[in-house]
């Protein structure tokens, strides 16, 4: 493929990857030289294992990216396959993302002059994709690239959508993807539809992010985030609160963020909003964000480093939050049948207050991560003789150095720490099975027992940047050649692989099916890649991920067998036998004639309905034991012990008859369920054979749109 006047080939020989810039759910970023150009280039590796889109995703990004023509986009030169991983070739972005950015220098946030210049040119490339049909669904600040000069782009087409993929025109998608804290009401909620106005609201929570230094509600669960996304009034900047901006930058937010999606201004609008029409160019306001950080590579290596530490010194949450929260998620996980225990970690980890300013625990762990930081760049500048032997050196020319004893020794301290905190609270044993053991405990033994037996040595031994035996299976000559490191290296990005397994709180649904990370989206925690979940259990299970969310042969053996079971969490509600569907959903569902790849987001979002209407029985049975209890109390049947002889008998004879009539009530809303269900799925089908046909046009389509771009 060629990018822009010149041609970049298509072999992973003419790139030399160096060090490693960003990670994300599914990627890692690169900066690498393109040799027969001399050029430096980003290399973003997206595992194709791990990737949380299926193929048609994933081609459908690296094409988009390879045919965007806007300033404000990152263009993909091209890409190609190695081994199982994507290799998207683009413009270096040296000063990598905005959160990047905040996290390693900015923690509360920017100053507005230079919010809006980041606002104004996102907002000049979701102009451009809007008009081109296509919706990002992934506008976040980790997602906004800076390059030295203050050029602002926008990148991660992982999760866009073109929208006209269904044919329909209608500009109104049905699916679930993106990320939690950014996502709009309408994407949370299956089967409303949305459309380019849910980048808008994205955009509103980004203003927030960038003014505040996280998004809101990031301090929350993913299932709660959710929640209050589709509950709560819209987050906004709080006039008391947020006097340092100005009345016009609050107004524009709360114009993107209203609920209604009818509401919400085009980009073209907002882009005329009076708040931007002051803003200075970019290369005034942004340039001097940078003075006096180190480059980008030791940034990414101190936020890694950063995540472990943090990692490690994670309270551990008293048995009364963890009794709240998990009540919390019992209610959250029902929809889903996520991971419980899981998310019940997740949630036993934070404050569970209902304030909206979030961070409270964060915000003492940045100012103690900014005085380490600064101390990191100080020993990066000083580059003092006496820390040259615990220090990272990378064969690359022009390649800053990472002292890396400092770090090493932070995050022993705070292993030992949370040694002692663990062995004096001993809150978290609940489950003998390690499976079952709460994830920091894993990663924390981890980690320590890493710290513990690797001391940091100069020794040099011949091994990438990348997982082992991934891409450096290539060609081993250059894999000694480019990616040699120092075996303290290795040892630190293991560890920071560690963290990466760490759960997280916002940016993508860190769910166990999911390949999701992104701590660097979600401040308050170390990175979350999830690989733990992919490790084990999960990777056994899953069937499918499609956009943001994965449907798993747990899900499927549901949907199949029809046996509409609820979570764990919620008690064992199985459908008495001969409620079950007739073998008509079975027989449609595994027809030969539909391919797998078409039947599991259909199968994924049949799920996702059935579990939903589980949960309003679930509600419904519990008002109706709330009404009946009221109307006992009332009626004085069951409190008053006089009364027990006039309903012949005793106390249980009377609830045991409730309780049946509640039964038939439940066997009967399952009915209606199962063939609401049976329902759903005809219909699907049928949306099926239109989409394959609309999908056939819309080929088409994109073949003319690429001619068109061309020309
Ligand atoms: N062209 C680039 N130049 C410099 N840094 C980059 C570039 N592209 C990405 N990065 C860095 O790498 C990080 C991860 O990249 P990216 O967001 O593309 O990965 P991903 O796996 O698609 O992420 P996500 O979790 O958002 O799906 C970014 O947040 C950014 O910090």
């Amino acid at each position: 493929m060629a990018g822009g006047q010149r041609s970049y080939t298509v072999n992973p020989e003419d790139y030399k990857l160096l060090e490693e810039v960003g990670y994300g759910a599914s990627a890692t970023v690169y900066r690498a030289i393109y040799v027969p150009l001399n050029e430096v280039v980003a290399v973003k590796c997206l595992d194709l294992d791990r990737c949380n889109s299926n193929l048609d995703d994933i081609r459908k990004e690296a094409q988009i990216m390879s045919l965007i023509g806007h300033p404000n986009l990152i263009k993909a030169f091209c890409s190609f396959v190695v081994d199982h991983y994507l290799w998207v070739v683009m413009p270096f972005m040296a000063e990598g993302s905005c959160l990047h950015l905040m996290k390693i220098a900015y923690p509360d946030g920017f100053e507005e002059a230079v919010i809006g210049s980041i606002l104004k040119e996102t907002l000049k490339a979701l102009e451009y994709l809007h008009l081109h049909g296509h919706i990002h669904r992934d506008v976040k600040a980790g997602n906004i690239l800076l390059d030295t000069n203050g050029v602002v782009k926008l990148a991660d087409f992982g999760v866009s959508a073109c929208m006209f993929d269904r044919g329909d025109r209608q500009h109104s998608r049905n699916t679930f993807t993106g990320t939690p804290c950014w996502m709009a009401p309408e994407v949370l909620q299956p089967g409303t539809g949305y459309d380019y106005k849910a980048d808008i609201w994205s955009l509103g929570i980004t203003a927030l992010e960038l003014a505040h230094g996280h998004a809101p509600f990031s301090k929350y669960p993913p299932m709660k985030v959710l929640l209050m996304t589709i509950n709560s009034a819209p987050p906004g900047l709080d006039y008391d609160r947020d006097k340092k901006f100005s009345k016009s930058f609050k107004e524009m937010v709360a114009m993107c963020l209203v609920k209604d999606q009818t509401k919400r201004p085009t980009a073209e609008k907002l882009l005329r909003h009076s708040f931007f029409k002051n803003v200075k160019p970019p290369e005034i306001s942004i340039k001097k964000l940078f003075a006096g950080l180190p480059p980008l590579w030791n940034r990414e290596k101190a936020l890694q480093l950063k995540d472990a530490a943090q990692l490690a010194m994670k309270k551990m949450p008293s048995s009364e939050e963890e009794a709240i929260s998990q009540s919390e998620y019992k209610r959250g996980v029902s929809a889903w049948n996520f991971d419980l225990e899981d998310l019940k970690f997740q949630a036993s980890m934070v404050q569970d207050d209902d304030e909206i300013p979030e961070f409270r625990e964060e915000d003492e762990s940045m100012k103690s991560y900014t005085n380490y930081k600064e101390n990191l760049v100080s020993a990066i500048n000083d580059r003092k003789p006496s820390l040259k032997q615990d220090t990272l050196s990378s064969e690359q020319e022009g390649v800053g150095e990472v002292t890396l004893a400092e770090c090493q020794r932070k995050t022993d301290l705070a292993c030992n720490k949370l040694d002692s905190d663990h062995q004096e609270k001993g809150r978290l044993k609940k489950n003998s099975s390690k499976t079952e053991l709460p994830p920091l405990t894993s990663d924390k033994d981890a980690v320590h027992a890493k710290s513990r037996s690797q001391t940091p040595k100069t020794h040099r031994s011949v091994s990438g940047p990348l997982m082992p035996g991934v891409i450096l299976s290539h060609s081993a000559s250059e894999r000694a050649h480019n990616f040699e490191r120092s075996k303290i290296e290795n040892q630190q990005v293991e560890k920071a692989h560690q963290v990466r397994r760490a759960p997280s709180f916002s940016g993508p649904l860190t769910l166990p099916n999911r390949a999701s990370a992104n701590s660097k989206s979600a401040p308050i925690n170390s990175s979350g890649g999830l690989k733990d979940s992919l490790d084990d259990k999960s990777v056994t299970n899953l069937v499918q991920i499609k956009g943001r969310f994965s449907v798993t042969s747990e899900n499927v053996d549901l949907v199949k067998g029809s046996q509409l079971r609820k979570a764990a969490s919620v008690g064992d509600w199985i459908l008495d036998s001969k409620l079950m569907p007739p073998g008509q959903l079975l027989k449609e569902l595994g027809h030969d004639n539909v391919p797998a790849s078409l039947l599991m987001p259909h199968l994924q979002n049949l799920f996702q309905q059935t579990s939903i209407q589980q949960d309003l029985i679930m509600n419904l049975l519990s008002s109706l034991q709330l009404s009946e209890a009221g109307d006992a109390s009332q009626h004085g049947k069951l409190s008053s012990p006089q009364r027990i002889p006039e309903n012949n008998g005793s106390v249980e004879a009377a609830v045991s008859e409730r309780e049946r009539m509640l039964l038939v009530k439940v066997s009967e809303l399952q009915a209606r369920m199962i063939s609401l269900t049976d329902e759903l799925t005809t219909e699907k089908l049928k949306y099926m054979q239109l989409q394959q046909q609309l999908n056939a046009m819309s080929s088409r389509e994109e073949d003319w749109d690429r001619r068109e771009l061309d020309s």
